[in-house]
């Protein structure tokens, strides 16, 4: 709703409220329409303010109601009325002015923003844009570019910046709504002609087309198949070339394609998937709102390796007081050294200073005896990560949570090498753990929920976004990984090249195929694990090379590895480099006349493969998986495993992560093609569908946010 009242004798002020954020939803733009009229026709009245209650102007949309069928009066015409009132309006901006929220200040005459308010229009991280006139009216009021950069990425501008674009007219550090009610009494009955930004001409340009080109192509490479970005740039275009209601007119056309595409529904899933995994739970009944996790103030950080690094970086960039510890004094000399250079960069970039102090590098692991929780980053090797539990286990103060970077090992089986498994958790950081935005919260069967809620809590306060998961070999996003790229490498056996699977994922939005990360991440980490498993081993030739445990099994990635082909850092993998460490793949004839003679020793007989089933078999495949996860109870819905997929594993964000994706192809279809695989290769157990897979099916297919209720039954019945 929005509240009206007078004050200071001739001020008509209007208060959105509607919590958390004041979005405009319906009965929201309904009390603008009202109070809007009651300010105009009261002759008491003589200019306006607009506020939003608690400290929150508006945060835009209720971007809930897109699902659904919009009533209520449209925004649009509500803000035409706001530029078009005889009284000066006035917008105090507390907090954020976002989207819907931003366009409502721009139909105002003036504008007061507080020193820490956020505007922007992220309308485009919607599958959207602005299409209450902000993508007409911003490039009217700042300029092309300015606005192009803002409306296609949909970034966040300060107080500071909005003022010197010119967005807003004056920043305070006082009472927002108190300096805007002195700008509202200064301005009554002033001419607002000038104020309208509807009449404004977009500030000329010399070379309009080339500009928007330029620009186009630009957004087409970032967007790597997102229409939104694209749409931003028409949009603003026409606010460029044509007069205002014409472009009004372009917006609305623009919108109307954005709004129902598959595109906007995925990325609005997501938006509400991210914050759903805060709220998270486990089987054994714990959950984020009974559980109260305890204050971190200091952290270690055992092991300064690549990982060790980022996480101590992460931490003291959040104000943390961070404890590193690596026994090898070389490594350590280096480690600061790195880790000095990442924080002095990281502050340069975001002009602050380094928090160099909040830092202590130590050999010796007694350095720790105080800290609140450790997180431990040793090499990936369980015979180690023992030995580390079982010292934390003597050297740390009661109650220190005892955390395991491990990406993929038990943690319950490093819970048990200390006095206290019920504090263990593991804490799976992405590289670069400083750039990566995900964190999985691991939680064994032991730990305790405030030792859950602990973490949790800190991934929040380090700017991650944190998924409780349970405790499996790989968790979940590498667990899925794992029928991804074993489908990768049957398909190279049959046909296909690195080239052809690479492509078809790029195409449908990875920013790397498959190979390509491979040789990123180096083929020896997939090697080691596999020799671990006992899988990697050489074999007899013939039938017997590609089965291991019954199972079809690809020898391909070992056999590279054998050849000391480890990908980037030796300058050969699936593709060749330039030099050890080049960066840009090219493709390799050795390691194609090497796929020709592995298939000829093996007796396979290559057949063209089409995109189509590079995706089906790789999607699918790891789709499964997901399924099988969520029968297993070790993520708590869908929503998990895709904001996992999303913010960890680099899939395209308008296409909602895989397991919303897998609903937007229809799950009758992913079930069908599964099936159709596993008949064709029934030595691939993971191409054979899950029972959630088939009881969803059978329950006709239901929305991804109802799979919940049929995982609940399933788990009921087993
Ligand atoms: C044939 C078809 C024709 C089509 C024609 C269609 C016509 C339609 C025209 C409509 C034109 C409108 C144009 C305007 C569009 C928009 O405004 S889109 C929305 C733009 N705004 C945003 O993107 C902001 C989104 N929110 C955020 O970024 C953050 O939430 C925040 C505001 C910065 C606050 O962050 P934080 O403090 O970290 O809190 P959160 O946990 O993120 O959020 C708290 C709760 O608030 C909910 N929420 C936030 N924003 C919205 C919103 N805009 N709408 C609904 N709900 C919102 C969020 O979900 C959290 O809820 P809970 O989890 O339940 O607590």
């Amino acid at each position: 709703m929005a509240q009206y009242s007078r004050i200071s004798g001739s001020v008509g002020l209007i208060t959105l409220k509607s919590p958390p954020v004041n979005a405009l939803s319906a009965v929201v733009r309904q009390g603008i329409v009202d109070t809007v009229e009651k300010a105009l026709s009261d002759p008491k009245v003589k200019s306006v303010v607009i506020c939003g209650q608690n400290g929150i102007f508006c945060g835009g949309a209720d971007i809930k109601e897109f699902a659904g069928n919009m009533s209520g009066p449209p925004l649009v015409p509500i803000i035409h009325a706001i530029e078009a009132a005889n009284k000066p309006m006035v917008a105090a901006i507390e907090g954020i002015a976002l989207g819907g929220g931003l366009e409502l200040a721009l139909g105002c005459h003036y504008r007061v923003a507080h020193a820490k308010a956020r505007l922007g229009l992220p309308e485009v991280t919607l599958g959207l844009l602005p299409a209450a006139g902000g993508s007409q009216r911003l490039p009217r009021l700042i300029g092309v570019p300015a606005a192009l950069d803002l409306i296609t990425t949909g970034r966040h501008v300060t107080a500071a910046e909005a003022l010197q674009l010119g967005i807003v007219d004056q920043v305070t550090d006082h009472k927002t709504v108190d300096v805007a009610v002195k700008l509202a009494l200064s301005v009554a009955g002033k001419p607002l002609d000038a104020r309208r930004i509807s009449t404004y001409l977009c500030p000329p340009l010399s070379a309009l087309d080339p500009l928007f080109e330029e620009v186009m192509q630009k957004v087409r490479q970032r967007a790597r198949g997102a229409i939104a970005p694209i749409a931003c740039v028409q949009a603003v275009r026409a606010a460029a070339a044509l007069p205002y209601a014409q472009g009004m007119e372009r917006e609305k056309e623009l919108m109307a394609t954005l709004f129902t595409s598959g595109q906007a529904r995925a990325l609005q899933y997501s938006f509400f998937a991210q914050r759903a995994v805060s709220k998270w739970s486990t089987p054994s009944g714990a959950r984020w709102d009974t559980s109260t996790p305890r204050p971190v103030h200091k952290v270690a950080v055992i092991g300064l390796g690549t990982m060790g690094r980022g996480i101590a970086v992460a931490l003291a960039q959040a104000g943390l007081s961070v404890v590193t510890v690596e026994p090898q004094e070389k490594q350590l000399m280096e480690a600061k050294q790195a880790v000095s250079g990442m924080l002095e960069r990281g502050a340069k970039k975001r002009g602050v200073a380094p928090p160099l102090n909040n830092i202590t590098y130590n050999s010796n692991i007694q350095a720790v005896a105080d800290v609140d929780l450790v997180i431990e980053a040793v090499f990936e090797d369980m015979a180690l990560k023992k030995k580390v539990f079982q010292q934390l286990s003597v050297v740390c103060k009661p109650g220190t949570f005892l955390c395991t970077n491990t990406s993929a090992l038990d943690v319950d089986q490093l819970a048990s090498q200390t006095r206290t498994p019920e504090l263990v958790v593991g804490m799976h950081f992405f590289a670069p753990a400083n750039v990566m935005k995900l964190l999985e919260v691991v939680y064994g069967p032991r730990s305790s929920p405030q030792a859950l809620a602990t973490a949790m809590q800190l991934g929040k306060k380090i700017g991650k976004v944190s998924v409780a998961v349970g405790n499996c070999r790989g968790f979940v996003g590498n667990r899925m990984l794992k029928p991804y790229i074993e489908q990768a490498f049957f398909l190279l056996e049959e046909g296909a090249t690195p080239e052809l699977v690479d492509r078809a994922l790029e195409e449908f939005g990875f920013s790397m195929g498959i190979f390509k990360v491979s040789d990123l991440s180096g083929l020896d980490v997939g090697w080691r694990v596999r020799k671990g498993d006992g899988l990697a081993e050489p074999r007899a030739t013939g039938q017997s090379a590609r089965i291991r445990e019954g199972r079809r099994y690809s020898p391909l990635g070992d056999l590279l590895c054998e050849q000391g082909r480890f990908g980037q850092k030796t300058g050969r993998g699936w593709y060749q480099y330039s030099k050890p460490g080049g960066r840009e793949p090219s493709s390799d004839p050795w390691f194609h006349s090497f796929l020709k003679e592995y298939r000829a020793k093996h007796g396979l007989v290559p057949r063209a493969i089409d995109h189509q089933e590079v995706l089906e078999r790789c999607l699918y495949a790891l789709i499964n998986e997901g399924f099988r996860i969520l029968e297993d109870g070790i993520a708590a819905g869908p929503e998990d495993i895709d904001v996992i997929y999303l913010f960890g594993y680099g899939w395209p964000s308008y296409r909602g992560g895989p397991m919303f994706y897998a609903g937007m192809v229809g799950l009758p279809k992913v079930l069908d093609r599964l099936e159709h695989y596993y008949q064709a290769h029934p030595d691939v157990p993971y191409l054979q569908p899950c029972t959630l897979l088939r009881r969803l099916v059978a329950s006709g297919s239901p929305p991804v946010h109802k799979w919940r209720e049929v995982i609940k039954k399933l788990h009921s019945q087993l």
